[in-house]
This record gives structure tokens, C-alpha cells and sequence, in this order.
């Protein structure tokens, strides 16, 4: 039995839940999955599926957000030799399950791919099928050079008005490799308030309150 066969949209939908779909890519922003994760769960009526690029891999360790259990999706859970037609197809059964999507962190390559369309992979995939209507927000995260390069602004551009995709930041702080300035990923805990706010969410009550 494939991993995706696991997966069915109808299936796992529950009533005045929403359904995020947190997408990682391969920025070193990516070491935050596991705390967005974290923070997300502690409000009430929230699902969690992730999707990692096979890059994103190189900066958290799934097993830290399965660890919450939440699964993490990757390119090989999409395709098997057993697959025939008329089976579930992931990409189509997670962009058919998500209320909204959150690229984060988005890096310039992944960008790339979206603003041209590009989808050799599940995430890509995912974001090619899903419906304008989703609401999807792109949080960039890479090098300042990276982000001040003219097709930068270009792809940014491209998705925001093809596409209608929300852009959130970068913001200005120290980056990976030493340099400070523009291109960082947003603050984790802004991505989770961004949603909490706009789905109305709230902390599940009861604990010491410290969360
Ligand atoms: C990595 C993190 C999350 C630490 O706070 C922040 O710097 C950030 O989003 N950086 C953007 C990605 C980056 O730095 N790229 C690599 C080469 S510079």
C-alpha cells in the first residue's frame, strides 16, 4: 500500500477544521518547520500536512515534525510501481484538502519553478493544481544577492499578479552565511499569527498558560 494511497482529501476532511499545508523548500529557513509546526498545533481546529522538496531535507529532520504527528510529505510518497489508473494522486489529494497553503520558507529556486510554471516534483505539482481560490502565501528566504537579482523581483511579481499568490517579506536580519541583510524568512511566529488571524484560530485553553 503506497504512502499516498494513505491519503484521500474526502477522507481526512473534519468539520470547522483548517486544513494548512505547510510547503518547505530549500532555504536554510527551513531549520523553522518544526517550530512553526509546534506553534500551529497549539490552537484548536487545526490539520497539518507537510510537503518537503527534496532540498528542504537538508535543513530539518522530519522525524521532528512526525514526532508531532503530522506527516511529511516527499517526492517519492507520489509515485510507485504498483500505481494504476484511478489511484489516489497526492498532489491532487492535498491541494483538494487545503484550506490554505504556506510556502515557507519559499527559496529562489523553488520560486523559479512557480512563477514559470515549472513542476517536476510534489510540491510544485501540488501549487500547479491548486485553485486560485486557495489562499496561498509565498514567504521568500535566501541570500540578499539571491533576492536582489532582477528575475527575483520578476518571479515575485509574475505570482502575485498571474497567480495571486500573498508575498510575505523577506525581512532584513543575519543570514546563513554571515551576511545581514535583506532575505531573511519572516519571523516563525508572524507565519502562524498571519494564519491564526485569518482563520479566526484560537490557543486550545487549559496548561500553565506559557505557551
Ligand atoms: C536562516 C534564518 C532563518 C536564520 O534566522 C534566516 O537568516 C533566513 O531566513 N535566511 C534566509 C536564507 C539564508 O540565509 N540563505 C542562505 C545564505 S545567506
Amino acid at each position: 500500500m503506497s504512502a499516498a494511497s494513505k491519503f484521500i482529501a474526502s477522507e481526512r476532511r473534519r468539520p470547522n477544521t483548517t486544513n494548512v499545508l505547510l510547503m518547505l523548500s530549500g532555504s536554510v529557513a527551513s531549520i523553522k518547520a518544526p517550530l512553526i509546526v509546534k506553534e500551529l498545533l497549539t490552537y484548536n481546529n487545526v490539520a497539518i500536512e507537510v510537503v518537503a522538496t527534496k532540498a528542504s531535507l537538508t535543513f530539518f529532520r522530519p522525524e521532528d515534525i512526525r514526532a508531532q504527528s503530522v506527516n511529511v510529505w516527499v517526492d517519492e510518497d507520489e509515485w510507485n510501481p504498483d500505481y494504476k489508473i484511478g489511484d489516489p494522486i497526492l498532489h491532487i489529494e492535498l491541494r483538494r484538502w487545503a484550506d490554505v497553503v504556506l510556502v515557507a520558507p519559499c527559496s529562489a529556486n523553488t520560486l523559479s519553478k512557480i512563477a514559470n510554471g515549472t513542476c517536476d516534483n510534489l510540491a510544485t505539482s501540488l501549487l500547479r493544481a491548486l485553485a486560485p481560490t486557495t489562499p496561498t502565501y509565498i514567504f521568500p528566504a535566501m541570500n540578499t544577492l539571491m533576492y536582489e537579482h532582477p528575475l527575483t523581483a520578476h518571479h515575485l511579481r509574475t505570482i502575485h499578479e498571474i497567480i495571486g499568490y500573498t508575498i510575505v517579506g523577506p525581512i532584513s536580519k543575519g543570514l546563513a552565511c554571515g551576511d545581514v541583510g535583506l532575505g531573511a524568512m519572516v519571523e516563525w511566529r508572524d507565519i502562524v499569527l498571519l494564519v491564526a488571524e485569518k482563520f479566526q484560530l484560537t490557543k486550545i485553553s487549559g496548561g500553565n498558560g506559557a505557551s
